[in-house]
C-alpha cells in the first residue's frame, strides 16, 4: 500500500528548546493512525508541521507525492484537518461557517446536510456559535474539517469535550470514512477510545519517535498472560523460581504469554511436582498498559 504521507527526519526548535529530534514516521492510504504519547511530547507540533504551520530546521515532509512546507501548501488542498482549539467565529452561526467553508466546487448542499446529521449537530446548527458550549465548537469544528470530503484528515483531540454519545457517533463516523478509502491521523489521550480506531499508531515521547507499530503487533508482543490459580501457590512459585520462568507480579502467578503451547508446558510441569492447575485466566494488555509498558522500557533522556 502506498504512503499518503512521510515524514524524514524532522527537527523543530522553539528558540533553544528542541521539540521534535529526527522525527520520522509514515502513514499509508486508507489507514487509521494513532499519535502518542504524553503531553508536551511534540504531537500537535507534528501535526502544525505536517500542516505547513510554520517553518522547521530539517528534515521532509511528503503528503501524496508532494512536499509541503511552511511556504508549499498545495499538496494541502486534500486534507482536512483539526488542530487544538476549532477556529471558530463567534458571530457565525454553524450553519454560516460550514457555507464559508464549503468548497463551493465540490461541496453541494447535501454534504452539508450529511455531515449535520452524522455529527448529530442540526438542532443547534443556525444559532450564533458563540452560544456553544466546548462539545458543540469541537463537534463544528470536526464538521468543517470533514466537509469537503479530504483523502487525509488530521484530528488533534477529536474527542475533546465530546459526551460519550458524540464519541460514539464520532468513532462510527471515522469508520465508515475510512472503509470508503480515507486515512486518519488521530492523536488522542482517550487510548481506550483510540483503541477502538486505530490499524496503528506512532508513539512519540520527549520529540522522538519511540516506536511504530500495527495495534495487532503491539498487543500480541507486549500484551498476553496467563494467570495461574494453583493447588499450591507457594510452592508453585519455588518451582517456577528454580526453572527461571519470571512471574510478572507478586500478588499473582501471572505469567508472559510467549507460545501456543507454553500452558501444556507449564501444566506438565506443575504437575511433575505434584502442583494441579485450578484456574487459568488469559489476560490481554489494553492500549494504555501496553503504552505505559513501552514508555517505561523505552524512555527517552533528554
Ligand atoms: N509556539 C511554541 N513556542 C515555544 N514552545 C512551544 C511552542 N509550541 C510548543 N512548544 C513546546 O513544544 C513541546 C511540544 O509541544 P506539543 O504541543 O507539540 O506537545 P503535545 O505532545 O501535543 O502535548 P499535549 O499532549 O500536552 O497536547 C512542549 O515542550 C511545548 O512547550
Amino acid at each position: 500500500m502506498s504512503d499518503i504521507l512521510t515524514v524524514e527526519k524532522l527537527n523543530k526548535s522553539f528558540g533553544k528548546k528542541k521539540v521534535l529530534k529526527d522525527v520520522s514516521f509514515n502513514v499509508q492510504a486508507g489507514k487509521i493512525v494513532g499519535l502518542v504519547g504524553p503531553n508536551g511530547a511534540g504531537k500537535t507540533t507534528i501535526m502544525k508541521a505536517i500542516l505547513g504551520l510554520f517553518e522547521f530546521q530539517s528534515g521532509k515532509i511528503v503528503i501524496n507525492g508532494r512536499e509541503v512546507s511552511s511556504v508549499n501548501h498545495q499538496a494541502l488542498s486534500e486534507v482536512g484537518a483539526l488542530i487544538e482549539y476549532p477556529g471558530i467565529y463567534p458571530f457565525l452561526t454553524g450553519m454560516q461557517h460550514l457555507e464559508l467553508f464549503a468548497d463551493n466546487e465540490t461541496t453541494r448542499k447535501e454534504d452539508i446536510q450529511n455531515i449535520i446529521e452524522k455529527l448529530n449537530i442540526g438542532s443547534y446548527i443556525n444559532r450564533k456559535a458563540k452560544a456553544y458550549s466546548l462539545g458543540m465548537k469541537q463537534k463544528l469544528g470536526i464538521a468543517l474539517a470533514l466537509l469537503n470530503k479530504p483523502k487525509f484528515v488530521i484530528l488533534d483531540e477529536p474527542m475533546n469535550g465530546l459526551d460519550p454519545k458524540a464519541t460514539k457517533e464520532l468513532r462510527n463516523l471515522i469508520l465508515e470514512l475510512a472503509k470508503e478509502g480515507t486515512t486518519f491521523l488521530i492523536s488522542s489521550h482517550i487510548l481506550s477510545e483510540l483503541e477502538k480506531l486505530v490499524d496503528e499508531i506512532v508513539v512519540i515521547d520527549n520529540g522522538k519517535i519511540v516506536k511504530q507499530t500495527s495495534m495487532e503487533a503491539l498487543s500480541d508482543s507486549n500484551g498476553n498472560y496467563l494467570v495461574l490459580t494453583t493447588s499450591d501457590d507457594e510452592k508453585a512459585r519455588k518451582v517456577f523460581a528454580t526453572e527461571g520462568i519470571k512471574l510478572e507480579k507478586a500478588d499473582q502467578i501471572k505469567i508472559r504469554k510467549t507460545s501456543d503451547n507454553q500452558l501444556t508446558g507449564l501444566i506438565q510441569l506443575l504437575s511433575s511436582h505434584q502442583i494441579d492447575i485450578v484456574d487459568v485466566q488469559h489476560e490481554h494488555n489494553d492500549l494504555e498498559t501496553s503504552l505505559l509498558d513501552l514508555l517505561d522500557n523505552d524512555q527517552v533522556k533528554e
